[in-house]
């Protein structure tokens, strides 16, 4: 029988609770992509193909609405394919080499292999015709493969990290091989025109592949590529947020209580700045924390009445990067707490845990200024979700220009995290502004976000891949 709908990504929607007498139960992940697809899951059979999360597992969820595939992955292949090829080769190239892309064939032949059974897992799982949606780098070789098995399938497969130019992506030995991989698409998206800009390039120079010239647009303007008696569209639907819900969990007592408390036990500081992140090196957690240390030493801010909370969600830890990156950060927190701080006040609270979404949400409601800095990042939700939090119009927003994020969003304190000047400029800015300038800068964030979702965001992609 099969669904007539089947999203394929590397992992599934899905929580595990065990409880005391072993009992296990399933719910569905509160996830921004799952939250997007509800509409569509719950107007027509749909099903997830994706792993766990946990290796040598033989679970097999279950959730209301969703016909779950587990795709099973052993301890070694999760560490060939998704900490090796996925983590430690593509990740790092297609974020501007910020650590060295490790090229190892035994990854790539683990990478081909998980892709496959990846791909086999959706066939089997979808109906005649069906709109099938694969998800992001781990799987980028699944829409030629499940082409060959299905090729009645609509296949459509959205990127959620930048894709490089030539120059970068030529570094990888089996760059044919992906490119054709996901040339397997009906319909390829990225979240910038720039991606499906590169995509076009590499296409053409590559696989000497026919692609359309006219710049891409945003939801529009779709580019072409050529590849065998097929026409593949390539296009750039930027990922967005639930707005509406966000904003209204934000605006509940509860959470509104909380932030209060949060500011209370921090001492009720003037100014109360916030980084939240994955601790990945991507995401520019040191180039914050330096430019406070640097703000501090100058005398352009009082450790006396700012603190920054940093949480940080533990990811990927074991790949070496990570622990590397992990050491850096906790070294610079402790130097500044050690020579800004008192026993009792520590300008840096730093937290190595993944944090709940309600309480999240209570710390964007409290912060003063939200600090996303990264070095390079595909979109970055928590900006939105932070703009989303603000519907007063408090709060102001320091942003890097290599986000996603910031090609809509450029009525934030827009930083180059490469410059020590900029950042330390747009921090102080986004703090001493008066109240009319960051609630005008606000008021246009939101304006951006609220009218922008992720329903949109689905709903764009998928019209696209199955309008005739
Ligand atoms: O699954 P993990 O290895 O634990 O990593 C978590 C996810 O990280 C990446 O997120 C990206 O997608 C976001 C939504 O489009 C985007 O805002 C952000 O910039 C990206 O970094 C990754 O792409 C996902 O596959 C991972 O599940
Ligand atoms: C640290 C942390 C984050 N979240 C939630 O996770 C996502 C992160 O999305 P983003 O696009 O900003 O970046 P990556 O996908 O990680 O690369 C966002 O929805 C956060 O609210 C969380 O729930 N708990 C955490 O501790």
């Amino acid at each position: 029988m099969g669904a007539d709908f089947v999203v394929v990504a590397n992992r599934l929607p899905v929580n595990k609770q065990v409880a005391a007498d072993g009992t296990v139960t399933w719910t569905r992940a509160p996830g921004g992509l799952v939250t997007a697809l509800a509409p569509i899951f719950d107007s027509q059979p749909g099903a997830w193909v994706g792993w766990t999360g946990s290796a040598d597992s033989s679970d097999d969820p279950h959730v209301d609405g969703i016909d779950i595939h587990a795709v099973p992955l052993s301890a070694r292949e999760v560490e060939d394919y998704y900490e090796g090829f996925a983590n430690s080769t593509l990740w790092p190239l297609y974020h501007d080499v910020l650590v060295k892309p490790e090229y190892r064939a035994d990854w790539w032949d683990v990478y081909v292999e998980v892709n496959r059974r990846f791909a086999e897992a959706a066939s089997a799982a979808a109906a005649p015709g069906a709109a099938v949606w694969v998800q992001d780098y781990q799987l980028q070789l699944v829409p030629a493969m499940l082409r060959e098995l299905r090729p009645d399938l609509k296949i459509g497969f959205f990127l959620h990290i930048p894709f490089p130019p030539f120059e970068l992506f030529s570094q990888l030995p089996w760059r044919r091989e992906i490119l054709e991989g996901l040339l397997g698409a009906d319909l390829i998206g990225f979240h910038l025109p720039g991606g499906a800009q590169n995509f076009l390039t590499l296409s053409r120079r590559l696989l000497g592949a026919e692609t359309s010239d006219a710049p891409v647009g945003v939801r529009s303007d779709f580019g072409t590529v050529r590849f065998g008696d097929r026409t593949v569209r390539v296009g750039a639907f930027p990922i967005s947020i639930d707005s509406a819900g966000v904003a209204e969990q934000a605006a509940a007592a509860p959470v509104i209580q909380r932030a209060e408390e949060i500011r209370e036990q921090l001492g009720n500081p003037k100014t109360l700045l916030l980084g939240v992140d994955r601790l990945d090196y991507t995401k520019g957690i040191d180039v914050r924390i330096q430019s406070l240390e640097r703000l501090f030493a100058d005398g352009r801010l009082d450790p006396a009445d700012t603190v920054l909370v940093q949480l940080a969600s533990p990811s990927r830890e074991n790949v070496e990067s990570y622990a590397v990156l992990r050491d850096t950060v906790e070294r610079t927190v402790a130097h500044i707490n050690g020579t800004y701080g008192t026993v009792a006040s520590p300008p840096v609270r730093y937290l190595l845990q993944p944090v709940p979404r309600d309480e999240l949400l209570a710390y964007f409601v409290a912060a003063d200024v939200a600090l996303v800095t990264p070095l390079r990042d595909g979109m970055n939700l928590v900006t939105k979700e932070y703009i989303a939090s603000h519907p007063d119009l408090d709060g102001a927003l320091v942003l890097s220009e290599f986000t996603g994020a910031a090609m809509e969003l450029d009525a934030a304190y827009v930083m180059n995290p490469y410059d020590p000047a900029s950042t330390d400029d747009a921090v102080i800015a986004a703090v001493t502004d008066d109240d009319a300038e960051r609630r005008r800068r606000m008021a246009i964030l939101r304006d951006q976000v609220m009218n922008n979702d992720v329903d949109q965001w689905a709903r764009s992609f998928l019209d696209t891949l199955t309008e005739e």
